[in-house]
C-alpha cells in the first residue's frame, strides 16, 4: 500500500480500494472486499511460505500413505485368499500406517507453529497500528471492540492456513485420489457413489454463503460484547454507586446472548452441512454395498475389490468433513481479516523514529486566529483564538466550562488539527515540527492525571525511561513527592495499582507533573484538577508550579484562585474566543467575566 506524508507531516493513505465488509452491499463490492481480504491474509503468511510448503508437503505425504492403505489392505485380503504368506503385506501395511501417522503429526505441528506465528505478527502489527492512530479516529471507536479485534479476531487467523487452506488442499487431494482409485476399481460403483454425493454437494453449496454471513455476525457480536463490558469496567464505581449492577449485568448478558446466538447459527449451519455429508456417505455406502454385492455375486467384481472400494468410500467421508470445516475456518478468517483491516485502513500519525533532543530552553506559544471544530458535524469550538505565551514564567488559561481551554492543549499536542489559523511553539508552526520532537518538547499533565498499572517508579519514568537516579531524586524533591515515597511500603517500587488507587488526587497530580518534568519539557501544559485538594496539597501544588515556572514555560488551565494569583499573565477565554489578557489585578478591574469567575469559581480555594 502506498503511504504518503503530507507537508504537515501527517501520514496519509489512499482510500481503501474496496469498501469494507460493512460498507459494501453489492455482490461486486463484497467480491472485491473478499479479494483484498485474501491479499491481506496472504501478506500475513508470506514470511512463512517455506514452512507452509513444508507443512503442506508433509500433510500430502501423510494423505498419500492414507490413500495407499485400502490398496495394501486389498493386498492382505488377496494374499489370504491365495494362501500366500501374510508377513510381507501386513508389514507393509503396518509401516504405511505408522509412517503416515507420524508424518501427519509432524505436518500438523509445523502448521500449528506457523499459525501461532501468524497470530503473533498480526497482533504485533495491529497493536503497532492502533497506538499510532490519530486521536480523532480513536475517539470514534469503542475500546472494548478494539480489544476484541486484537485478542479474539487475530486468533481466528491461526486456523485459516492450518485447518483451512492446507487441510482443504490435502482433502481435495485425498478426494481426487480416492475417486481415481475407485474408478480404477469399478466404474459402475463410482457412478453410484457420485450420484449420491452430488445431491449432498448441492445442499452444501446453498448453505455455505450463510455460514460466511453468520461468521461475520458472530465476530461482530463478540466485539460488541467487549464494548459493553469495557463501558462497565471504565465506570465501575459509578455503576456500583448508581446501583446499576443488575441492569449492566443484563446488558452484558444481552450482548453475550447475541454472541452465543450468532455462534449457534454458525454451529447449526455447519452441522447441517456435516450431517448431509455424513448421510450421503452412508447412503452411498448402502447403495455401493447393494450394487457391489450383486456385481460380486454375478462375478463381475472380486470381493477384495469391493472391500477396497468400500474402504475408499469411507476415505471420502473424512476429507469431505475436513473440506466443510476448512471452508468454515477460512470464512471466519476472512471475516476476521476484514475487521482487522478496518483498523489498518484508518489514518495514522507519522511513525516516531529517533527523537532529536528538543533542547531545554523554555519555549513560547502563539495562537493566531485559530478556528477549530472536532468534526464536520460538530459545532465550532475555537471561533477565532489568538493569544501569546512568552517563553518562561507561568500563564494561566481561565474561562467557563466549555470555553475551549482543554482544546488549546489538544491542538498544541497535535491530537487534532485546526481548520484555519496557526499554532506556533518556539516561533515555529507546529505543523512543521516532526511530531515526536514536538511532543518531546511538551510536558502534558491531564486533568484526571491517569496513573498506569505498575510501580511508582514505572509511572514516573514512563515518558523518560533512561533518566538518571539523581535527576529522579531532584524531580521528586521539586514535586514534593519525597514524603510519599518514604511513606509507601516499598518506596518507589510500590505498586500503585490500577488507576493509582493508592494515591490521593493531589498526589496523582504531582506524580503526573513529575512524570512530565522528567522528560525536561520546554513547555509544561498543566490541566489543573477541578477536585478539591486539602490545604497541604493545595500549597504543595502551588509551590511546585511556581518552582517549575522558573525552569520552563508553564501554561496552566487554572481552576483555583491560588493558581491564578501566582500567574505572570492570565488569558480569559469564553465561548471559543479570548476576551481578555492581563494580570490578576488588571483583570479584576477590567474584565467583568474574570471578576465573576474570581468571585465564584475560584474563591473557595483561596
Ligand atoms: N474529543 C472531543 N470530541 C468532540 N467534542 C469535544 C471533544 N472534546 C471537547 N469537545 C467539546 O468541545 C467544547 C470545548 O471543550 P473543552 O474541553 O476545550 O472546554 P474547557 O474550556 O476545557 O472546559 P472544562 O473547563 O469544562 O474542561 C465542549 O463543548 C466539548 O463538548
Amino acid at each position: 500500500m502506498k503511504v504518503t506524508t503530507t507537508a504537515s507531516g501527517h501520514v496519509t493513505e489512499p482510500e481503501p480500494e474496496h469498501g469494507s465488509a460493512a460498507g459494501s452491499g453489492s455482490a461486486a463490492g463484497a467480491r472485491a472486499a473478499g479479494t483484498s481480504s485474501w491479499r491481506l491474509l496472504l501478506g500475513y503468511v508470506r514470511p512463512y511460505w517455506r514452512v507452509l510448503l513444508l507443512g503442506g508437503v508433509l500433510s500430502l505425504v501423510s494423505s498419500l500413505a492414507g490413500l495407499a492403505m485400502p490398496l495394501l489392505a486389498k493386498g492382505v485380503v488377496d494374499a489370504f485368499g491365495r494362501d500366500q504368506s501374510l508377513a510381507g503385506p501386513v508389514l507393509t501395511l503396518t509401516v504405511a500406517v505408522v509412517l503416515g501417522a507420524g508424518i501427519g503429526a509432524l505436518g500438523r505441528y509445523v502448521l500449528e507453529r506457523m499459525g501461532e506465528g501468524i497470530v503473533f505478527s498480526a497482533r504485533r502489527s495491529l497493536v503497532g497500528r492502533m497506538l499510532r492512530l490519530r486521536v480523532s479516529e480513536v475517539d470514534r471507536l469503542k475500546p472494548g471492540d478494539l480489544l476484541s479485534r486484537v485478542t479474539s479476531d487475530t486468533t481466528l487467523l491461526r486456523a485459516v492456513f492450518t485447518d483451512g487452506v492446507v487441510e482443504s488442499v490435502s482433502s481435495v487431494f485425498m478426494l481426487v485420489g480416492a475417486i481415481v482409485m475407485m474408478a480404477v476399481m469399478d466404474g459402475v460403483l463410482l457412478a453410484v457413489t457420485l450420484a449420491v454425493l452430488v445431491l449432498a454437494g448441492g445442499l452444501v453449496g446453498v448453505v455455505m454463503p450463510r455460514i460466511q454471513r453468520a461468521s461475520v455476525q458472530a465476530q461482530e457480536a463478540v466485539g460488541e460484547m467487549g464494548a459493553v463490558l469495557d463501558r462497565v469496567l471504565q465506570a465501575f464505581r459509578t455503576v456500583k454507586a448508581s446501583g446499576a449492577e443488575d441492569r449492566e449485568i443484563a446488558a452484558v448478558g444481552d450482548a453475550a446472548r447475541e454472541a452465543r446466538d450468532r455462534g449457534v447459527a454458525v454451529a447449526w449451519l455447519s452441522s447441517i452441512v456435516g450431517i448431509s455429508a455424513w448421510v450421503s456417505a452412508q447412503l452411498a455406502f448402502v447403495a455401493v454395498l447393494g450394487v457391489g454385492g450383486a456385481r460380486v455375486a454375478s462375478g463381475a467384481m472380486e470381493v477384495s475389490s469391493l472391500i477396497a472400494f468400500l474402504l475408499y468410500l469411507f476415505f471420502l467421508v473424512a476429507p469431505v468433513g475436513q473440506l466443510v470445516q476448512g471452508f468454515t475456518q477460512v470464512q471466519s478468517g476472512l471475516a476476521a481479516v476484514r475487521r482487522i483491516r478496518e483498523i489498518e485502513d484508518l489514518p495514522a500519525e507519522e511513525a516516531a523514529g529517533a527523537v532529536p533532543a528538543p533542547g531545554t530552553a523554555p519555549a513560547g506559544v502563539v495562537f493566531d486566529s485559530v478556528v477549530f471544530r472536532y468534526g464536520d458535524d460538530r459545532p465550532v469550538v475555537h471561533q477565532d483564538v489568538s493569544f501569546t505565551v512568552p517563553a518562561g514564567g507561568m500563564t494561566a488559561l481561565v474561562g467557563p466550562s466549555g470555553a475551549g481551554k482543554s482544546t488549546v492543549f489538544a491542538l498544541l499536542e497535535r491530537f487534532y488539527e485546526q481548520q484555519s489559523g496557526t499554532v506556533a511553539v518556539d516561533g515555529r508552526d507546529i505543523r512543521h515540527w516532526p511530531l515526536a520532537e514536538l511532543r518531546a518538547a511538551l510536558g502534558y499533565v491531564e486533568q484526571d492525571a491517569p496513573v498506569l498499572d505498575g510501580s511508582l517508579r514505572e509511572n514516573l519514568l514512563f515518558a523518560a525511561p533512561e533518566v538518571a537516579e539523581d535527576e529522579l531524586r531532584r524531580i521528586l524533591a521539586l514535586t514534593r513527592l519525597e514524603d510519599l515515597v518514604a511513606r509507601l511500603p516499598e518506596g518507589l517500587e510500590t505498586k500503585v495499582g490500577h488507576r493509582g488507587v493508592l494515591l490521593s488526587g493531589g498526589e496523582r497530580q504531582r506524580v503526573a507533573i513529575a512524570r512530565a518534568l522528567l522528560r525536561r519539557p520546554r513547555l509544561l501544559l498543566l490541566d489543573e484538577a477541578t477536585s478539591q485538594l486539602d490545604a497541604v496539597n493545595e500549597l504543595r501544588l502551588r509551590e511546585v508550579i511556581a518552582e517549575v515556572a522558573r525552569e520552563t514555560t508553564v501554561l496552566v488551565i487554572a481552576h483555583r484562585l491560588s493558581t491564578v494569583t501566582g500567574a505572570d499573565r492570565i488569558v480569559v477565554m469564553e465561548a471559543g474566543r479570548v476576551r481578555a489578557v492581563g494580570t490578576h489585578d488588571e483583570l479584576l478591574t477590567q474584565d467583568d467575566l474574570y471578576r465573576e469567575l474570581a468571585a465564584t469559581q475560584f474563591l473557595t480555594s483561596a
